[in-house]
């Protein structure tokens, strides 16, 4: 059935509201603040390397699958940046993702509101957590995620978008626990599923298969809105998070919490698709500033320089093989 919501401009059209853009974006950015954190470290297990699955060769889905022309797409060093979809698959082992869990899961108290896209998140997660920090600055797991798309990836260097725990707990009413349809600011974003569905009821992955400006006036019944299966504990899915709509579906009962990363390809920096006010929009004007500068500063050796500034082993193309 169908759910009534305010603020659904097209009621009826799609069940779950479009986050704001434009002049309405603007406004998140004036009211939103920077991510609250006491400096506070929790206890944690201590991350290791041999938590990541080498040789994981997941199904894929192309960008060209979604819509694109071959010419609209990155390019470069013998490369076409296409892949749009891969997985779901395994990233971690059984032991690396409980791990995870226990972690994400005491950095919850952490966690703020926010009716921009996604109800209740804790953002910056690497800044307050040396597990997760060490998690993505490791070499065996940026190889694992960089040969999951094709392209050398290492963490984003907008240092707070780059690792969000979503947090949604069943609830009803306008109390409901959601993510928008949105498209992200980022380009490469894994999301790794911290419980397993048996735990929770509703929190449905939903994607557009279709370009992001053709998403305006799709309807529920758009045979181009599919599910990906993340039904799995440590179900790993990556998506070229700015060039796809996609939303998750009220959680209506039990538990579902997700870890968002959000990786870069230095040598395609360039054409990074994030913008400053879809990025104010999440954590304030003044927190984005200097974050912006390190993305936009100006480089002489892409991987280096790209590298120092996210604080991360350089990945190259030739590490690709
Ligand atoms: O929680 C999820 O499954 C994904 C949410 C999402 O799209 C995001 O955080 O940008
Ligand atoms: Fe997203």
């Amino acid at each position: 059935m169908a759910i009534d919501l305010s603020g659904n401009k097209r009621k009826g059209a799609l069940e779950l509201p479009k986050t704001a853009t434009g002049f309405d974006q603007v406004f998140h950015a004036v009211r939103a603040r920077k991510p609250r954190y006491d400096g506070k470290l929790p206890t944690e297990p201590r991350w290791r390397s041999d938590f990541v699955l080498q040789d994981i060769k997941p199904p894929t889905l192309k960008l060209q699958d979604f819509g694109y022309e071959a010419g609209e797409l990155n390019r470069g060093y013998g490369t076409i940046d296409e892949t749009a979809l891969a997985g779901p698959t395994q990233l971690l082992t059984p032991e690396g993702v409980v791990s995870l869990k226990g972690v994400c899961d005491k950095l919850e108290a952490y966690a703020g509101s926010s009716e921009f896209i996604v109800t209740r998140r804790v953002r910056g997660a690497d800044l307050m957590s040396p597990f997760i920090n060490n998690m993505i600055r490791d070499r065996n797991f940026l190889l694992a995620c960089s040969r999951m798309v094709g392209v050398p990836l290492i963490p984003h260097p907008l240092r707070t978008p780059t690792v969000q725990i979503n947090y949604f707990e069943g609830r009803s009413g306008d109390e409901r626990e959601i993510a928008k349809w949105h498209r992200d600011g980022m380009d490469y974003v894994f999301t790794i599923q911290l419980n397993d569905a048996s735990e929770y009821e509703g929190g449905r992955f939903k994607y557009f298969q279709g370009r992001t400006d053709d998403f305006d006036g799709v309807t529920e019944s758009d045979e181009r809105i599919k599910e990906a299966p993340c039904d799995d504990l440590g179900a790993t899915l990556f998506i070229h998070g700015s060039h796809m709509y996609h939303a998750v579906t009220p959680v209506t009962s039990g538990r579902r919490v997700t870890f968002v990363l959000s990786l870069f390809c230095p040598y395609f920096s360039s054409q990074d698709s994030n913008t400053f006010w879809h990025l104010a929009g999440d954590d304030g004007i003044l927190a984005t500033i200097p974050n912006w500068l390190r993305l936009k500063w100006p480089t002489k050796n892409p991987s280096i320089d790209f590298s120092l500034r996210a604080g991360s082993p350089a990945i190259t193309w030739s590490d690709l093989q």
